[in-house]
């Protein structure tokens, strides 16, 4: 597999490595040395997997809160979705900056994020599956966010036909956001 640096350091686009025959494919979807060799230090805790049945479904901005931080790699098993990655780590040279890519069952990419990242997607299609790895279990009381159309933020989400959770209709604008990443203190 390849592992694409980003503006936002610490985020990889991951390629892997797809092997076809004559039965169909196989690829690895993760790979600790891939990621060791890449200087990626993370151990998974939780594997997570949603269900959107809609286009235009969006899911985030979410984080948990420290010490509960989550580093993500996610990948899309059906369908297609917009994958947004949002930096809130202080002293970041990309603070409040943020990336889009679209990740399908087609195109087989992943998107790896650090702790300290706000992450979200909305979807493309009806009917799509996401399975992501994380560093960090479950926090509840940790969780929290970025409202998806922050006004300094200016994501483009590239609709703004979204259908939220109502917990996601709430969230904190940027400026009110109370996470306390810091930049290089996101293992
Ligand atoms: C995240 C999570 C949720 N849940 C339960 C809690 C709720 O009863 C139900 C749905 O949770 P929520 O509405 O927070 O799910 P999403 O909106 O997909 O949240 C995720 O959305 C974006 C894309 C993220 O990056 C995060 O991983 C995560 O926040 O699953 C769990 O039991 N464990 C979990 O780790």
């Amino acid at each position: 597999m390849e592992l694409v640096k980003t503006k936002l350091d610490g985020v990889y686009i991951v390629e892997p490595k797809v092997y076809g025959d004559n039965r169909g494919w196989f690829m690895e979807t993760y790979s600790e040395k891939a990621f060791k060799d890449a200087g990626i230090d993370v151990t998974f805790v939780q594997d997570n997997h949603s269900y959107s049945a809609q286009k235009g479904v969006l899911r985030g901005l979410h984080f948990q809160l420290n010490p509960m931080s989550q580093a993500k790699l996610l990948r899309v098993l059906r369908g297609t979705l917009l994958d947004v990655v949002v930096d809130i780590r202080k002293g970041s040279p990309t603070y409040g900056q943020w990336i889009s890519v679209e990740l399908s069952a087609d195109n087989k990419k992943e998107i790896f994020m650090p702790r300290g990242m706000a992450h979200g997607f909305v979807t493309l299609t009806d009917d799509v599956e996401v399975h992501y790895k994380v560093d960090n279990l479950y926090a509840p009381k940790l969780e929290s966010g970025i409202i998806y159309n922050d006004p300094d933020l200016k994501v483009d989400w590239g609709t703004d036909k979204v259908i939220l959770s109502a917990k996601d209709t709430v969230l904190p604008t940027f400026k009110e956001c109370v996470a306390d990443f810091r930049y290089g203190e996101d293992k």
